[in-house]
């Protein structure tokens, strides 16, 4: 495959879709992106990686990083966290409390923000520093050491955190957080600040490829649970549009409202793109419809 002629292409398609939608602006330190931005990489399981537009530019990776903290809880603690959090889409969007209450305190998934919050406190009891723990994890996959939160995306999300505290302490009055809300709260918002470029994300996703196997070879998760990740990712990695970008894409997926999406090619490679353009439902505009050429042109969808 040329993976270079593929993605010069691909990025030909998005081109007239650069631009539109919206940026996160109930994130302050995000409003001021510019959309105009596109960026496309692709890692494949040997390593090789290939790219074509802003590839090469860090941006706030958002929830992306929800995929990689799922990971690393199976990594240390197994299959226990899913007592904790269901594997089923919400429909709603990823900030929604409306299931909560009628669900006891257990989110219905781990990419949605209640879920999240779930699997940073696991993390921070599992490990002691979950931000750190994820953040060291990222800077090893990527093979980049100068992967780093960005101090005032963090600190914007926690001057408008309302929404992210009241489902967490919703969740903690069902005692479905160990750890206080407050230090939740705050791994959550670095994790979410972390700066990658499309060529950090695709490498550090080569272990969802790679059934479960990090880029020093080494098992970071038995297969089975490498199989759990991607199949989450494919029903509720881009929230209440899971199943459009299922339809469309036809692989397991996780955005960010940075713009970014990383995807899944089992066996093959893992994909990431971004565009800071996002739809209403918080994915980004030109990333899908990329996505959306490249299964359409290569053929391989996981379908
Ligand atoms: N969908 C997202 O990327 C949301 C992440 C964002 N940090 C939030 O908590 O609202």
């Amino acid at each position: 495959m040329d993976y270079q002629a593929v993605l010069e292409e691909v990025a030909d398609f998005a081109r007239p879709l650069v631009g539109r939608g919206q940026v996160a602006d109930y994130i302050p330190a995000l409003a001021g992106v510019d959309t105009g931005h596109f960026g496309m990489a692709v890692a494949d399981v040997d390593g090789g990686v290939h790219g074509v537009g802003d590839w090469e530019r860090p941006f706030s990776v958002q929830s992306i990083s929800k995929a990689f903290g799922l990971a690393l809880v199976l990594a240390e603690g197994g299959e226990k966290i899913w007592e904790r959090v269901g594997t089923e889409p919400s429909g709603n969007p990823f900030n929604s409390l409306v299931q909560l209450e009628y669900e006891n305190g257990i989110p219905r998934n781990p990419f949605i923000n209640a879920g999240a919050l779930v699997v940073t406190d696991r993390l921070q009891t599992l490990t002691g520093d979950a931000s750190t723990t994820l953040l060291e994890f990222l800077r090893a996959e990527s093979g980049n050491p100068s992967v780093s939160f960005d101090p005032s995306v963090a600190a914007s999300e926690s001057e408008h955190g309302d929404r992210n505290a009241a489902l967490a302490h919703f969740m903690a009055s069902y005692g479905n957080l160990d750890n206080p809300v407050p230090a939740v709260l705050e791994h959550y918002f670095w994790q979410c600040s972390i700066e990658m470029s499309c060529r950090d994300l695709a490498l550090a996703g080569g272990f969802l490829a790679r059934h479960g196997l990090r880029a020093d070879g080494t098992r970071l998760l038995p297969r089975r649970e490498a199989k759990q990740v991607n199949a989450v990712m494919l029903t509720c990695g881009t929230y209440d549009a899971a199943g459009d970008f299922a339809y469309r894409v036809g692989l397991p997926g996780k955005s960010g409202v940075g713009g970014g999406i990383i995807a899944v090619i089992p066996g093959r490679c893992t994909l990431c793109v971004w565009s800071p353009g996002l739809d209403t439902r918080g994915n980004s505009v030109a990333g899908v419809a990329a996505l959306d050429h490249f299964t359409t042109l290569t053929g391989w969808s996981v379908f």
